[in-house]
């Protein structure tokens, strides 16, 4: 029809209908516009401009590679480093309007941990209680530094010195290290939380916990919901005390609703009410255990202790208050699960492994049934393995900082004003480090080079300042989270028997879970003959 020929044309183009004309002339203009923007953008610019990082060329301005970045950000990560012929120099992408910077070789990495001075993660650390929620007032005060005229709240309430005068930002990092790295405070952690996972993994909690098909052989569970349960209970009640989970039963469920969606807070998804809904219950659990009077939830540890008597010192309204207990309810759960997960997967589906495991295991128990930590920790080799690696492989964190002063990394310089990102997935794979096999589930390879966890690309905790203070108690929780199970149960994988695949395509700040539908259903018997 657009193309009918009128008899009486004056020229080739009056055979064309005048729609189509409009139509084709104005493809032809953008095309000539695109065209000319990339040229200029990704080939005469940067010629112009050759200490600046090279951006991987896109067709739409300002979107870039925005909607790529958020169907799978690590194939867009990988397609432009290899597009600068995998030189493993600084590159950037455009994702929505933003120009973020991304290093990818270990050595910058390492600059980038190591430099304090005009790298600043304080802003990225705001940016992230804000999308959670908590207001601007309770961040200004929170980052302010007290001056020497007034009372230094925090410290007071505290009973410290700060000579530095940090603000209660800073003092909060001191206090979270204080908590997690081996110490009094972090011993009591562990053992609280080796009690609770102990208490979850008794044959009679696992069969009244699980409505799953139980018959005279044992009970059938998800592997991904045990791991789910179990560690978390453990952290909320060693972290919380038991009135959490008391007042708040279905607070585990609520989490991981909010889990699986949580990158669509980080990155303002339009369509996000479920996961919006799922964070207010959190809050609002939060809430209630905080309005419960003091003395009827006992056992809170020391650092949800100190962060309530701090922010309720500096006059923080509860609202806030709960958005920031539940920032420390995600960062002390939303990895630990996975990584654990992980590593009982290929535990369960390989029978050699699990061979090796399961002596390594009732190594660590003494005769009279208790577990030696020590021996679990330090003398369990593929226990350990299987950690690091269950860790390579499903690690996909992202590290920001924003850029403060001019800043040379790799011989490019990074602009003030912009962010610049570490993916950790980019060094864990690198078969420079981790072999020709470093695409291969392999723990073996942490066997044979006991050094391998301090290779400058493997960083799956970060480094620098904020060097994951987690890292012991992760480890801790998730070795013993193997070794109670292999003692407690035979275990029996239904199905194909061979481990979940990873969903890379759904955006994540930290740990891959298995693809939609993935999992490993296995049947736990009870090792006593007696069953529940
Ligand atoms: C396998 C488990 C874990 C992994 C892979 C992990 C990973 C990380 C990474 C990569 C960072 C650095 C972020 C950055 O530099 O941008 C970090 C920081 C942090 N992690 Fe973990 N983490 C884990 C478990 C935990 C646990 C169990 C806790 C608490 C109980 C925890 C508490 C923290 C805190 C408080 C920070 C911030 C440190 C700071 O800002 O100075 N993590 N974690």
């Amino acid at each position: 029809m657009f193309f009918t020929v009128i008899k009486d044309s004056s020229g080739w183009l009056a055979g064309v209908h005048p729609v189509v004309l409009v139509l084709l002339s104005s493809i032809i203009a953008v095309g000539v516009l695109c065209l000319g923007f990339r040229l200029w953008a990704f080939t005469i610019k940067p010629a112009f401009r050759p200490y600046e990082p090279r951006e991987l060329p896109y067709w739409i301005p300002v979107l870039g590679h925005a909607v790529q970045y958020v169907k799978s950000g690590q194939d867009v990560i990988t397609r432009a480093r290899k597009y600068f012929g995998d030189t493993r120099a600084p590159f950037a992408l455009t994702l929505g309007g933003e120009k973020m910077f991304f290093l990818t070789d270990p050595k910058q990495v390492a600059d980038f941990h190591k430099n304090t001075t005009s790298l600043a993660f304080d802003k990225i650390a705001q940016e992230l209680s804000t999308t959670f929620g908590v207001s601007q007032k309770t961040l200004q005060t929170t980052y302010r530094r007290p001056n020497s005229e007034e009372v230094d709240v925090p410290a007071k309430i505290m009973q410290i010195q700060n000579p530095r005068n940090k603000s209660l930002a800073e003092l909060n990092n001191d206090f979270w290290k204080q908590q997690l790295v081996p110490g009094p405070l972090y011993y009591k952690l562990q053992d609280e939380c080796l009690q609770y996972l102990d208490n979850s993994l008794k044959p009679e909690s696992i069969a009244h916990n699980y409505k799953g098909p139980t018959d005279e052989k044992g009970t059938t569970v998800s592997l991904l919901r045990l791991m789910q349960d179990v560690l978390m209970d453990a952290a909320l009640r060693a972290f919380f005390g038991d009135k959490m989970m008391e007042l708040e039963p279905n607070l585990i469920r609520d989490f991981i609703d909010f889990d699986e969606d949580n990158w669509k807070l980080w990155y303002k998804w339009p369509d996000a009410k479920e996961m919006f809904a799922a964070k207010s219950k959190l809050s609002k659990s939060v809430q209630r255990w905080l309005n419960t009077p003091e003395e009827e939830r006992p056992g809170a540890a020391f650092i949800v202790e100190t962060f309530e008597k701090t922010q309720r010192a500096m006059g923080t309204p509860i609202e806030d208050l709960a958005n920031i207990l539940v920032l420390i309810i995600f960062v002390a759960n939303t990895n630990t699960y996975k990584v654990c997960f992980w590593a009982l997967a290929y535990i369960l589906n390989d029978p050699d492994l699990l061979h090796k495991v399961q002596q390594e295991s009732a190594a660590a128990f003494q005769a009279d049934g208790t577990l030696s930590t020590k021996q679990l920790m330090d003398s369990s080799p593929w226990i350990a393995a299987v950690f690091h690696e269950a860790l390579r492989w499903c690690s996909a964190s992202t590290s920001l900082r924003l850029v403060t002063a001019p800043t040379i990394i790799g011989g490019k310089e990074l602009p003030v004003g912009s962010r610049v990102a570490v993916p950790a997935r980019q060094t864990l794979f690198m078969p420079e480090a981790f072999g020709d096999d470093a695409d291969v589930f392999n723990p073996e390879r942490f066997i044979r080079d006991e050094k391998l966890t301090k290779s400058p690309s493997y960083k799956p905790f970060g480094g620098g300042t904020t060097y994951c203070p987690g890292r012991f108690i992760a480890r801790q929780e998730c070795s013993v989270v193997i070794a109670i199970l292999l003692k407690n149960f035979n275990t029996d994988v239904l199905g194909e028997g061979k481990a979940p695949e990873l969903d890379l395509t759904k955006p994540t700040t930290g740990l891959v879970t298995p693809k939609d539908g993935q999992d490993v259903i296995v049947r736990l018997s009870p090792k006593s003959e007696i069953l529940p």
